[in-house]
C-alpha cells in the first residue's frame, strides 16, 4: 500500500511532457523483436506493463540494450524466437497477454502465460476463440477464458473474423497470428479501435492493408529493423488535460502528445463539454501524428457520450467521469460496457469513489449518469489496484474543497511512473 494525498490547487500551470505511449511502446518491442536486424526505440514508456512485454521477449532469446534514452532491440526475424524455459509473467498488462497469445499460437514451441491477480480475472476468450478458428491450441482456466494460458504452437491458417467488440487487443492479436498464418487474415470490428498495430506493421514492412471496417494481413513478408520515436501518451496527458480544465486559473502546455485520430476521443468529448484545448505544432513521428496541447481552465457542461467515440477514449472514462462530476448539468455515458472488464470494473470503481467525494453518480449497465456538483469534497478514495482509478481520484483532489487521499498508488507505475512528480511540478 502506498497512500498519496492531493490538496486543492489554486491552478495547474506550466509546461510538461508526458511519457511515451503505452500501446505504441508495447508494439515497438514486439515488432522490433520479430524484425531482422536492429530496431532503436526512443521515448519508450518504461512503465511496468511495457517492462512485462520486454521481459517476455528477453525470455524468448531477444537481446536488448537500454541506455536510459534509447532501447536497442536485436531482432531475430519472424522465426527467431526460442522456447521460454519458464512461465511468462504478463503482470497487470492485458495488452501483453492478449497480443502475445496470437504470436505464440503460431510458434513451433510451447509456452505458458500468466499475470497478476487482476489480469487473471480478465476475459481471454475474446482472443482465444478466434485464434482457435485459425487452428491455435490454447488451454486456460475457467473453460479457456482465464490465465494462466498454456499455448501449444501450431501452423495456423488465415481467417476472416468479425469481432463483436471494438478492441485493438483482439485485432492486434489476430494480426500477429496473421503474420504466420497460411493465406490472409481479415479482422473486422463494429467501430474503429486504435490503429497503432496497422501503422507499425506498415512501418516494419509487413503486408497489411485497411479494408472497410477492418484490416487484412498477409503472411510472407519478413520485417526489417527500424528507428522508432514514441510520442507522448494521450491517455496519460488526459489526467493533466482534465486537471487544467477543472481547476480555475489554469493554463498548461503539454508537449509532444500523440494525436492519432483513433485515440483523440478525449479531446472531442472535453471540447464538446466546453473545454478549451488547442492543438499546436501538429507534426508526425514514426507514422503517428503528434501535437502540443494548450489547455486552459473552462466552465464544463454535461453532455451525452456514446457510440463510435467510446473506443477512441476507452481508457479515459475514469478521468472523464471526474470532469463530468465538476461540470454543470448531467453527463450520460453509454456503450461503455468494456469498462467493466479492465484492470477493475471501472464503472463501479468510479461510481463508488466519486460518491465518497460527494459526487452524484448512478451506474448503468453500460456506463453512468453523472450530475455535476458545485464542488467535490475531500475524501479517502480507493484505487482498487487500478492505475487509472488512482490517478483520476488524485486529479479530483485538485478541484475538491479538501484533500483527497488515495489508499494505494503503487499501481500508477503500471502506465505512468512519473505521474506524482509531474503533478507536484504543475499544481500550484
Ligand atoms: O491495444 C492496446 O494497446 C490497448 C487496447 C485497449 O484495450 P481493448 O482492446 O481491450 O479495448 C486499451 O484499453 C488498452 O489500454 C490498450
Ligand atoms: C486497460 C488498460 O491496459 P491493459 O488492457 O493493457 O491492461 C489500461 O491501461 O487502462
Amino acid at each position: 500500500m502506498k497512500p498519496y494525498t492531493v490538496k486543492p490547487a489554486q491552478g495547474v500551470r506550466g509546461e510538461i511532457s508526458v511519457p511515451g505511449d503505452k500501446s505504441i511502446s508495447h508494439r515497438s518491442i514486439m515488432l522490433g523483436s520479430l524484425a531482422r536486424g536492429t530496431t532503436t526505440v526512443r521515448g519508450l514508456l518504461r512503465g511496468e506493463d511495457n517492462m512485462s512485454t520486454l521481459k517476455a521477449f528477453q525470455s524468448m532469446g531477444i537481446e536488448t540494450v537500454d541506455d536510459g534514452e534509447t532501447l536497442t532491440i536485436h531482432g531475430k526475424g519472424l522465426h527467431g524466437l526460442t522456447e521460454p524455459t519458464d512461465v511468462i509473467d504478463c503482470g497487470n498488462s492485458g495488452t501483453t497477454i492478449r497480443l502475445i497469445s496470437g504470436l505464440l499460437a503460431a510458434q513451433n514451441f510451447f509456452s505458458v502465460l500468466t499475470g497478476d491477480q487482476y489480469l487473471r480475472k480478465r476475459p481471454m476468450k475474446r482472443v482465444l476463440q478466434p485464434l482457435s478458428l485459425m487452428g491455435a491450441i490454447i488451454h486456460g482456466r475457467a473453460g479457456g477464458d482465464k490465465a494462466p494460458l498454456a499455448i501449444v504452437g501450431q501452423k495456423l491458417k488465415g481467417i476472416s473474423y468479425a469481432s463483436p467488440v471494438a478492441s485493438a487487443q483482439v485485432k492486434s492479436s489476430l494480426m500477429l497470428a496473421g503474420l504466420y498464418a497460411d493465406g490472409e487474415t481479415r479482422v473486422m470490428e463494429p467501430s474503429v479501435s486504435r490503429d497503432h498495430s496497422e501503422r507499425m506493421f506498415r512501418h516494419f514492412g509487413a503486408d497489411v492493408a485497411s479494408i472497410p471496417g477492418g484490416v487484412v494481413v498477409r503472411s510472407g513478408n519478413e520485417l526489417e529493423g527500424r528507428e522508432i520515436v514514441v510520442p507522448g501518451d494521450i491517455s496519460s496527458a488526459a489526467f493533466f488535460i482534465v486537471a487544467a480544465l477543472i481547476v480555475p486559473g489554469s493554463e498548461l502546455l503539454i508537449k509532444g502528445v500523440g494525436v492519432n485520430p483513433t485515440r483523440t476521443g478525449i479531446i472531442d468529448i472535453l471540447t464538446a463539454m466546453g473545454g478549451s484545448i488547442e492543438l499546436l505544432d501538429c507534426r508526425e513521428l514514426s507514422g503517428e501524428p503528434v501535437a502540443d496541447l494548450l489547455v486552459r481552465s473552462s466552465i464544463l457542461k454535461g453532455i451525452e457520450i456514446g457510440g463510435d467515440v467510446v473506443p477512441r477514449a476507452i481508457d479515459e472514462f475514469p478521468v472523464i467521469s471526474v470532469a463530468a462530476a465538476c461540470a454543470q448539468g448531467r453527463t450520460t455515458i453509454r456503450d461503455a460496457r468494456e469498462l467493466r472488464v479492465k484492470e477493475t470494473d471501472r464503472i463501479a470503481a468510479m461510481a463508488a469513489n466519486l460518491r465518497l467525494a460527494g459526487g452524484c453518480i448512478e451506474e448503468t449497465d453500460d456506463g453512468m449518469v453523472i450530475e455535476g456538483v458545485e464542488r467535490l469534497n475531500g475524501c479517502a478514495a480507493e484505487s482498487r489496484g487500478d492505475h487509472r482509478i488512482a490517478m483520476s481520484m488524485l486529479i479530483a483532489g485538485l478541484a475538491a474543497n479538501g484533500p483527497v487521499t488515495v489508499d494505494d498508488t503503487e499501481c500508477i507505475a503500471t502506465s505512468f511512473p512519473t505521474f506524482t512528480a509531474l503533478l507536484e511540478k504543475v499544481a500550484c
